[in-house]
């Protein structure tokens, strides 16, 4: 268990790791944070090592690499070139979280070969640690080099430096299967060397050891390469003997944890010697001691990075055992320029590459500690299983036949190799797929989980467990995602339906407004045809005319045109003596005003001046109270004597009224697209000037009577009295049969109506059947049977309006007959009945 201080001391320890690394680097370039004592020229071992032969005491700093005899000397900081940690300039990452790659590329200069010196070399595990230090230098030597790799512990990031090099290939292919290619040397890597990774899947490791080395060899049997083989120092097991020569033959558990890779070399050892004996291949065996350097991965799990890593990050060192194992350690330099030497030398027995510096575990801990952060704790964990007491090569054959010595001090190599740990690498090595072999109490961090893929379990049961997991999880979010389309399918086809039907309501509004487009413009044709016919110049549109304009026309029309224009405009329609010209209405802020338009309100700055209203616009209206009430309009009290005090109101109703036949005037005609002949004005409308609402009544019979008797009867009322009451019964709308009125119409404005019609019309049996199928709902008449003109009626109250109406109609039999035309005789009308008759 990790306890809550831990745990908060071990969050503080993440937020500052950065920083930390950043500032170790730094002071790592200016040599102080390790106690760097290793100097040019000066003697450096750290005054750890047990020493022995070979030993590093008296080396010089290296800044060149390689022997010149096989033309793999190289500058130190050429290599460095290619793995020290910089920026990648072959790509743009992008906020997004994408990234760009740039084909642009150069490479360091490699040396030029004649076509007979140059290789073809196939390194198999040469995106590995140590396969691409290796490629690297083979390069530089200027040979063409085949990288082929499974990519299981190497990364193609090793040796992405030369990919698209012509010198390069790239493979990614599992030696374990049969590989055909032209080459001169093979550089046989290929298996997992640390082990965790080769303890993880140990068949495979055996399979990679035994399998691919056949493959290998076969190749070389064929293509008559130089094969090289690159064994182990863990052929000798836990050895009996020390410093341990090539001639040892060693001491290995065969069904221990680690027999899959001791044993598996041992076994490709014994291929390799086979096909040389038997097949008479050329080969190389290099035995190779524990080997460190940059690319060392994190998640290595070896001594070296473990240490580094645990060191730079704070947290304790972890050793395995009592920390009294020994081990040798030597630099991938010079590893990498033995096995050149060993392949371009004739020496065919099996060679040591090691660095006889010999270091206890504890020792080497204690030494990364100190120069690394020394407050870091050291911590004892148990023994690893059959792990080797001691080890330390004996490189007397490797210095009599290969001429190679390492050169690198540890010193040196651990300097470099820590300058090389990216610190975006060490931050998110966390919870690597070896933590189990910890105990919980070991974990330094309750770290956050990471996105991606989840470390692999050790335990073939936890990765069954967590191939569960995931594939539940997997199910689930797919379940999620059909769910969330399915909604959004739905709520799709919903809108597209709303959309459908809004769509056809324009259409049809669209279609609307072209035919009564169409009707206007016929109207305005006509007016026009009718006022050239009566020699009458049409004034240029206005909504208002003023009295500048009025003055305007009155000097191209006669007076009287001007004359009949303001008494229609005038209350009363009766001018007196000479022309009244308009007055301008003085500017009113009452509530009870209404604008037809915000636009010509009087404050609004968008109102035209100076502008003047005709009188018939703000007029003081007889027994009229109009109010503006949630934008109803309603007119109550008709009968109300003009003797009534009202305060003078500044009203538009004659506008409103106009407004309100125009609108439904409209509707009939778009609805019914009845013929509009009827519309046509009469002789008396075109001769007589009368009040602009009259030529809205759709009945032509109606209109003269209107004009005829015009100053008989209040024209507001009227029209009211109409706009509230009249019902249209579908057809044709200027036919007056079509229509019923209010009783009150008839009985009060007898003289606007004909008895004869009346009788007619009531007597008839056309009449009859039309109120019959009105009563029985029955007729298609109904179906577009309108409603009081009122534009206030919506659909919604037409149908009941229009049923409650109708329901009041007592039966055509229950009526009285009218016996006389005269208008003073009531029993002319149904008094008992009081129902409406259509207008005449
Ligand atoms: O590096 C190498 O060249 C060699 O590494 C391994 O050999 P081994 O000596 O077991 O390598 P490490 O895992 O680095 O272990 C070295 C010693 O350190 C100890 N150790 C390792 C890791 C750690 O965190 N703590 C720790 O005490 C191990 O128990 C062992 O005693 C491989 O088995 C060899 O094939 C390979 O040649």
């Amino acid at each position: 268990m990790v306890d809550s201080e831990q745990i908060g001391n071990n969050a503080e320890n993440t937020a500052g790791q950065a920083d930390m690394l950043n500032k170790l680097k730094q002071s790592l370039k200016s040599g102080n944070a390790l106690n760097v004592s290793a100097k040019e020229g000066e003697a450096s071992n750290g005054g750890n090592a047990i020493g022995g032969q070979g030993g590093n005491n008296g080396k010089k700093r290296v800044t060149n690499v390689g022997h010149k005899v096989v033309g793999s000397d190289v500058e130190l900081d050429t290599l460095r070139q290619l793995y020290l940690p910089k920026d990648p300039t072959d790509r743009i990452v992008h906020d997004d979280g994408t990234v760009s790659f740039i084909h642009a590329k150069s490479f360091l200069p490699v040396r030029m070969l004649r076509a007979s010196e140059r290789q073809r070399i196939l390194v198999t595990g040469g995106a590995g640690f140590v396969g691409s230090h290796l490629v690297d230098r083979l390069m530089l030597m200027g040979h063409e080099v085949i990288v082929m790799d499974n990519f299981f512990t190497g990364t193609k990031t090793n040796v992405q430096h030369w990919i698209g090099h012509p010198h390069f290939d790239l493979v990614r292919h599992d030696v374990v299967d049969p590989f055909m290619i032209e080459v001169n040397q093979i550089y046989h890597l290929a298996c997992p060397a640390s082990p965790p990774h080769y303890q993880y899947n140990p068949t495979k490791t055996v399979k990679t050891s035994v399998m691919g080395t056949i493959n290998m060899l076969g190749l070389a049997k064929r293509t008559k390469a130089r094969f090289l083989l690159t064994s182990t120092s863990e052929v000798y097991g836990d050895p009996e003997e020390h410093p341990q020569k090539e001639t040892y033959w060693g001491h290995v558990n065969p069904i221990g944890p680690r027999a899959c890779y001791d044993e598996g070399k041992r076994i490709a050892e014994t291929l390799t010697y086979s096909y040389m004996r038997q097949n008479d291949v050329d080969v190389r065996v290099a035995r190779i001691f524990n080997t460190f350097g940059p690319r060392m991965s994190p998640a290595d799990g070896r001594v070296v990075s473990n240490f580094i890593i645990q060191a730079l990050k704070g947290e304790q060192l972890t050793i395995y055992g009592d920390g009294q194992q020994t081990r040798s350690f030597q630099y991938v330099h010079d590893l990498v320029d033995g096995l050149i030497l060993l392949m371009n030398k004739n020496f065919t027995e099996p060679v040591n590459l090691g660095n006889p510096e010999e270091y206890s575990i504890t020792d080497f801990a204690e030494m990364i500690r100190n120069r690394v952060s020394p407050e870091t704790p050291i911590k004892n964990l148990p023994a690893t299983m059959d792990d080797p007491k001691k080890r330390k090569p004996d490189v007397t054959r490797a210095i009599t036949y290969l001429g190679w010595r390492p050169a690198f001090s540890v010193q040196q190599g651990l300097e470099e190799t820590i300058e090389c740990m990216d610190p975006m690498q060490l931050l998110m090595h966390q919870n690597t797929m070896y933590d189990d072999d910890f105990d919980q109490d070991d974990q330094d961090f309750n770290s956050p989980k990471r996105p991606g893929r989840k470390p692999m379990p050790t335990s073939a049961a936890a990765r069954k467990a967590q191939n569960r997991e995931a594939q539940r999880a997997f199910r689930e979010r797919k379940e999620r995602h059909l769910k969330d389309m399915e909604e959004t399918v739905k709520k799709l086809r919903t809108d597209r339906r709303a959309t459908l039907r809004q769509r056809d309501a324009y259409k049809s509004r669209a279609e609307q407004l072209r035919i009564q487009n169409w009707y206007l413009k016929g109207l305005i044709l006509t007016l026009q045809l009718v006022c050239m016919q009566h020699k009458v110049v049409i004034p240029p549109h206005s909504p208002f005319l003023n009295e500048d304009a009025l003055c305007e026309i009155a000097k191209v029309v006669a007076p009287e045109v001007i004359e009949s224009y303001v008494k229609a405009a005038s209350p009363s329609g009766i001018t007196k003596g000479d022309v009244e010209l308009p007055v301008k209405p003085e500017p009113t802020t009452s509530n009870d005003a209404i604008y037809i338009d915000e636009d010509m309100a009087p404050d609004s700055p968008y109102s035209p001046a100076p502008r003047m209203e005709p009188n018939w616009q703000t007029q003081q209206h007889k027994g009229t109270n109009v109010k503006q009430e949630d934008n109803n309009i309603s007119t109550t009290d008709f009968n109300n004597s003009a003797s009534e005090q009202q305060p003078p109101r500044q009203v538009n109703l004659a506008a409103i009224q106009h407004i309100k036949l125009k609108i439904a005037m409209d509707e009939f005609f778009t609805s019914t697209q009845s013929p509009t002949t009827g519309m046509q004005p009469t002789i008396l409308q075109l001769a007589v000037t009368h009040d602009p609402r009259i030529d809205l009544v759709p009945t032509a019979y109606m209109r003269d009577r209107m004009i005829l008797f015009q100053d008989l009867y209040d024209i507001d009322e009227l029209v009211e009295t109409l706009v509230q009451g009249a019902a249209f019964m579908g057809g044709d709308p200027t036919d007056k049969m079509c229509w019923l009125v209010p009783r009150e119409l008839v009985t009060k404005y007898w003289y606007l109506a004909s008895a004869s019609h009346d009788l007619n019309v009531i007597g008839s049996p056309k009449a009859q059947a039309r109120l019959a199928a009105i009563r029985n709902n029955e007729s298609n008449m109904v179906a577009h049977m309108s409603v009081p003109i009122s534009p206030r009626a919506d659909m919604g109250h037409q149908n009941s309006n229009r049923r409650e109406y109708f329901e009041s109609i007592p039966p055509i039999n229950s009526l009285s007959p009218m016996d006389s035309m005269s208008p003073s005789n009531q029993s002319f009308y149904p008094q008992q009945n009081n129902y409406p008759l259509p207008p005449r």
